[in-house]
């Protein structure tokens, strides 16, 4: 049997405008039955659209999909569900004022399925009767998954599912997808991350400004997929990691912020570490071990049971993000939607904190204002093709809004949480230039990120919390995965981890 009998969904000439915005020019993709096939872009090359397109919840404007050689247009994501065709977005499609046994109502799915699939993903400790918006938004999206799961579909869709996935999560995605190709049913893959691509897909499609520009099989073929990405210029000038600051005695220097003995009731507990002017402190762990909680405290989200957060040498007393923000303590939090506001323009998002600090020194400087949002959208090169709303904005582009709406307004500590999320790996390397030339200026970054290569990246030293506590602490030279892997799961001996490679 050749190839092509094997065909499962055939996708050509696809395009799809939104007003002036081109969105895709001419998406072709071929994806056969048992195939993991990922779906590479860098953001905004119209990967998210081309899900969307698939699975009719907007109709293209040209092009065709054809479904095991018969032509298929889906007008609705239900329809597309009942030939087979299901997908997991970018933002779980879950509505948080319901539980998630009527969230699953909602989307008519059988509960006895979602519960199967949880329990394929070991999820299935939540409780189906807790509201959606109490639930952390890495196990929302397994959630998600389960619902997809559970309508047994021959092609599903996973719009970048890992994003938001620390390590272990992610591994059991990844086991969930090597078994359905094992039973002959395909996957279509996002993901920025290219070793999990390399890994886990066969083939890959890539997108350049909404054209195919390229298919190949994955193995071997990172850095071609890299170059088709974006373009061999930029390609070139990406793979330049950002350089390092020589690590001069940073630790003896007085810290910008320093954490002591920080408790938050059992998910920390003892708790101390500094951060330097200048340094860029990483954070590493496995889902729920605190970091959460860490990152809330010393941004006055949550209030600490005991110890103390000291900035300059002086303490803190935390009850608002508001005080956290007046001591020059900044917030950049992993879920964009509850960062921005969808309804208002890009630049007004941007504005958002610099708009109150600059009223709350006097008459509103408004070509101040405009000269710092313009710099800041100018600096992280945020698309706004589809100015003037937010909400049209690719999930990446949406990410970098928040960061540039830090830089517009200044800060002293920047707390990044995940903030390279959905980010394509060129702007990632743009992020990670901006946090060493952020901190180059005296600024301290505290950077939690669950994809670990990022801490060789982006900082000085990282530190790793397991249950609660600090389990690990290095320079970033020395934190290779597997250390880091090993402090976060509460093992002590990295050096045993070399001897077994
Ligand atoms: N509903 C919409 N209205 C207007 N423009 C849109 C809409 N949805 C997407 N776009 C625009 O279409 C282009 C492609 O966006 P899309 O979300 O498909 O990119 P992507 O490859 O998925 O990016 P990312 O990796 O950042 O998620 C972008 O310029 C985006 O701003």
């Amino acid at each position: 049997m050749s190839a092509d009998d094997n065909l499962l969904l055939r996708i050509r000439g696809v395009a799809k405008r939104f007003d002036s915005v081109v969105a895709l020019r001419s998406a072709d993709l071929e994806v056969r039955a048992g195939e993991v096939h990922a779906l590479m872009g860098a953001n905004g090359a119209g990967k998210s659209t081309l899900v969307k397109i698939i699975t009719g919840v907007f109709p293209a404007d040209a092009g065709e999909i054809a479904l095991s050689g018969k032509a298929s247009v889906f007008r609705s994501p239900a329809e597309a569900r009942k030939a087979g065709i299901v997908s997991v977005y970018q933002d779980p499609a879950i509505v948080p004022d319901l539980t998630v046994a009527q969230n699953m109502r909602l989307a008519r799915v059988p509960l006895d399925a979602v519960k199967a699939a949880m329990r394929d993903l070991g999820i299935d400790h939540i409780d189906l009767s807790r509201t959606a918006r109490d639930i952390d938004f890495a196990l929302l999206r397994l959630i998600d998954l389960s619902r997809a799961i559970a309508s047994n579909p021959s092609i599903l869709l996973l719009d970048e599912i890992t994003a938001a996935l620390p390590v272990d999560l992610s591994e059991r995605v990844f086991a969930l997808v090597r078994e359905w190709r094992r039973s002959g049913r395909s996957v279509i893959f996002i993901s920025h991350r290219m070793a999990e691509v390399a890994a886990l897909c066969d083939r890959a499609t890539v997108l350049r400004d909404g054209i195919t520009v390229g298919v190949t099989p994955t193995a071997g073929a990172e850095s071609r997929i890299v170059d088709m990405m974006l373009g061999t210029d930029v390609a070139r000038a990406a793979a330049e990691a950002p350089a390092r600051r020589a690590s001069a005695a940073v630790a003896d220097r007085p810290a910008a912020i320093e954490v002591r003995d920080l408790a938050y009731g059992h998910a920390l507990r003892g708790v101390s570490f500094r951060v330097a002017p200048g340094e860029v402190l990483g954070v590493a762990a496995l889902e729920g071990q605190g970091q959460e909680e860490l990152f809330d405290c010393i941004a006055g989200v949550r209030r600490a049971s005991s110890g103390e957060i000291r900035t300059h040498g002086e303490v803190l007393r935390l009850r608002h993000p508001a005080d956290a923000i007046r001591a020059g303590l900044v917030l950049v939090p992993a879920n964009r939607l509850q960062a921005l506001l969808q309804q208002r323009s890009i630049r007004e998002n941007v504005a958002l904190a610099a708009f109150g600090r600059l009223r709350a020194w006097g008459p509103i400087a408004m070509d101040e204002e405009k000269r710092r949002v313009d710099d800041a959208v100018r600096r992280l090169q945020i698309d706004t093709r589809a100015s003037p709303e937010l909400r049209r904005l690719s999930g990446g582009n949406q990410q970098k809004v928040v960061i540039a709406r830090w830089l517009a307004s200044g800060f002293r500590t920047l707390l990044c949480f995940d903030p390279t999320r959905g980010i394509d790996i060129g702007t990632k390397r743009q992020i990670y230039a901006l946090l060493r030339e952020i901190a180059a200026q005296g600024a301290s970054v505290l950077l939690f990120t669950s994809e670990l290569p990022e801490i060789r990246l982006a900082c000085d030293r990282a530190i790793v919390l397991f249950g609660g506590r600090i389990s690990g602490a290095m320079d970033a030279g020395e934190a290779d995965e597997a250390r880091l892997l090993h402090a976060a799961h509460g093992l002590s001996a990295p050096d045993a981890v070399e001897a077994h490679p």
